[in-house]
C-alpha cells in the first residue's frame, strides 16, 4: 500500500554541550518516547520556517534563522503505520527561554547521556550525528612510528580534529604485533587529547586496543551478515555508490565515509562524482555520511549543505 511521507522539521537545540530534548504525550504516534522538538511541514512553508514556527509552538523560543541553523541528516524511516522524512537541523542561536509550551516536559542533557533517553527508533542516527564531529582524519603516510605521533600531535592540536581513523594496511597485514603497539601508542595521544581513535583493522582488533570502534572496507564489511561490533563502539564503512550504500543496511553502520567527491591524489583514476551525486545518494541512507575525496577545509560548508555530515581527508590535516 502506498504510505505517504510526512516530512517533519527537527530541531537538535544546542547550547554548549548539551541538547533539548522532549518528552511526547502518551496518545501521539511514538507517543511517551523523548524527542528532539520539532513537528509536520506544512504544505505553504519550507522546512527552515516549518522548524522557526514549530519552535516557538512547542518552546516559545524565536530562532535566528539567518545564522543560527544549520542543516544535520536526512532520515526516512518507516514505522509501519507511519513513514516520516525526518529534516533534522542543529539551532544554535534563538532568543528566550525554552519551555515545554504545550505542557511536555523537557529536558538539557548532555550529548554524551542521549542514548540513556528512549527516543523513537527513528532517532539512531541523529544521536550518531550528534556525536560526531565534521572533520574527521585518516592518517596518511609517515617515516616512522614518532613520525606519525608527531604528525598526529599536530594534527590534533592545529587543526581541531576530534575523531582519527588509523590506517595502515600494509604494517597490520605484515606485522600484527608492531600494529598493535603502535596503535595503542596512538590510542593513548588520542585519549590524552579528548579525540576518538578509531581503526581500520578488523573488529577483532577491539579485543586487543580499547579503541572507540572499527573501520572497515566495503568489500570487508560485506563479509558480515550482522554488525560486527558492539554497538558501544563505532562502526564505519567506506563505500562508493548506490548498492554499496543500501547492502550496508544490515550492519546498521554508526557512519559511513563516501568517495570520491573531487579528484584526489591517493586514487587519480576514480571518477569524481560531485555534489550533486552524493547529495543523491547520501538522502536514500538513515546514517551520517563523511564526503571523502579531495577534501579540504574550504569544502565543508559545500559538504554540509549537501547532506554531509562533515569532511574526511587525509592531506588536508596530515
Ligand atoms: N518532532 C519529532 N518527531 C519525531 C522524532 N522522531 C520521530 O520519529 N518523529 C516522528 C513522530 C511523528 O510521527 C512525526 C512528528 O510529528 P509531530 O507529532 O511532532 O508533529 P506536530 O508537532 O506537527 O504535531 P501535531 O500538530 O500533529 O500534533 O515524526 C523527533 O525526534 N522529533
Ligand atoms: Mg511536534
Amino acid at each position: 500500500m502506498f504510505m505517504q511521507l510526512v516530512h517533519v522539521a527537527v530541531a537538535v537545540i544546542m547550547r554548549g554541550n548539551r541538547v533539548l530534548i522532549a518528552k511526547r504525550s502518551d496518545d501521539a504516534h511514538q507517543g511517551g518516547l523523548w524527542e528532539f522538538p520539532g513537528g509536520k511541514v506544512e504544505s505553504n512553508e519550507t522546512v527552515r520556517h516549518a522548524l522557526k514556527r514549530e519552535l516557538k509552538e512547542e518552546l516559545d523560543i524565536e530562532v535566528n534563522l539567518s545564522d543560527g541553523v544549520q542543516p544535520l541528516i536526512s532520515i526516512r524511516h518507516d514505522y509501519g503505520d507511519k513513514a516520516v522524512l525526518l529534516d533534522v537541523w542543529v539551532v544554535s542561536s534563538f532568543e528566550g527561554e525554552a519551555v515545554g509550551a504545550e505542557g511536555q516536559p523537557i529536558k538539557w542533557v548532555e550529548k554524551e547521556n542521549l542514548n540513556d533517553f528512549a527516543f523513537p527508533e527513528a532517532n539512531k542516527p541523529i544521536i550518531s550525528a550528534i556525536l560526531l564531529p565534521n572533520k574527521y582524519l585518516i592518517t596518511g603516510g609517515y617515516e616512522t612510528p614518532d613520525d606519525c605521533m608527531h604528525k598526529l600531535q599536530h594534527a590534533i592540536s592545529c587543526h581541531g580534529i576530534k575523531l582519527v581513523q588509523f590506517r595502515n594496511h600494509g604494517l597490520y597485514a605484515s606485522d600484527q604485533e608492531a600494529y598493535i603497539a603502535q596503535a595503542t601508542g596512538i590510542r593513548d595521544i588520542c585519549h590524552y587529547n579528548g579525540v576518538r581513535l578509531i581503526l581500520n583493522a578488523p573488529p577483532a582488533i577491539l579485543q586487543g586496543i580499547d579503541a572507540a570502534g572499527v573501520h572497515l572496507t566495503y568489500a570487508q564489511a560485506n563479509e558480515y551478515s550482522t554488525r560486527p561490533v558492539p554497538r558501544n563502539k563505532w562502526l564505519g564503512v567506506s563505500c562508493h555508490n548506490a548498492e554499496e550504500l543500501s547492502n550496508l543496511a544490515r550492519l546498521s553502520p554508526d557512519y559511513v565515509l563516501l568517495s570520491p567527491v573531487n579528484k584526489t591524489a591517493t586514487h587519480p583514476d576514480a571518477e569524481p562524482m560531485g555534489w550533486e551525486k552524493f547529495k543523491a545518494l547520501v538522502e536514500t541512507v538513515p546514517y551520517p555520511v563523511f564526503a571523502l575525496g579531495g577534501m579540504m577545509d574550504t569544502d565543508m560548508t559545500d559538504a554540509i549543505n549537501y547532506g554531509a555530515q562533515g569532511i574526511a581527508a587525509i592531506s588536508a590535516w596530515w
